[in-house]
């Protein structure tokens, strides 16, 4: 696939991007998360580009191929190829933070249980768990840890303007889930987003545990 990209570097950078986003898929499809072609991931490129996974394509068989350019208002640069339907959500973080560059959405099945379970309260709060501290600003167990769960919707404005409104009321952001469907989360690198994704299923999947317990 051509990607037009301004120089060779940013060529270059793109192709180093796609190899990260293919790794990653890779590993995250064999702990199951990426189920039937879901989820999407992205990274970065320079300040106006992204390479993100190109729409339909089973997520644990990506090759480079998989990943294409796009702008950071969603539309393909140098492609026909169509960019994940959802877009708009990757793109969103990458221009309200400039320092996050990579991206990482799944459908795991603790996060699609949770997502259900906690959806009447709109957020999961975490506290006294030691892995919290997985998140980048967090020190201590005792702090707690909101993750929206944001109404699902096949309109990606609507979720758009979900995230924009617990942004906008001062919240802190590292992660949400939306209800029935799956996990949003990011990092300044690969690397911590995954451990962002690692954790928060961790935490997720020990609160269904506790809640199991409780009732039983
Ligand atoms: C196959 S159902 C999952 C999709 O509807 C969607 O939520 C998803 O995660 C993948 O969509 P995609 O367009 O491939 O990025
Ligand atoms: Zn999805």
């Amino acid at each position: 696939m051509s990607q037009a990209l301004p120089d060779a570097i940013a060529a270059r950078h793109f192709e180093a991007c796609a190899d990260r986003i293919v790794e990653t898929a890779r590993a995250l499809a064999d702990k199951g998360w990426t189920p039937a072609t879901s989820s999407n991931f992205s990274m970065r490129v320079d300040a106006g580009h992204a390479a993100i996974t190109i729409s339909g394509r089973d997520k644990g068989k990506l090759g480079r191929d998989d990943i294409m350019l796009i702008d950071l208002d969603g539309q393909p640069v140098g492609t026909e190829a169509r960019p994940s339907a959802e877009t708009a959500l990757h793109t969103q973080v990458y221009r309200r933070w400039p320092e996050i560059n990579a991206v990482l959405h799944t459908h795991s099945r603790t996060q699609s249980v949770a997502s259900r379970l906690f959806a009447r309260d709109g957020v999961v709060r975490l506290q006294g768990w030691e892995l919290q501290k997985a998140i980048s600003g967090y020190h201590s167990h005792d702090t707690v840890l909101e993750i929206p769960v944001f109404p699902n919707t096949q309109h990606m404005p609507e979720l758009v303007a979900q995230v924009d409104a617990w942004l906008d009321a001062g919240k802190p952001l590292h992660a949400y889930l939306i209800d029935g469907h799956g996990i949003y989360t990011w990092g300044r690198d690969m690397a911590e987003s995954e451990r962002h994704l690692e954790a928060l299923e961790f935490l997720l999947a020990c609160e269904l545990d506790l809640r199991t317990l409780r009732s039983s």
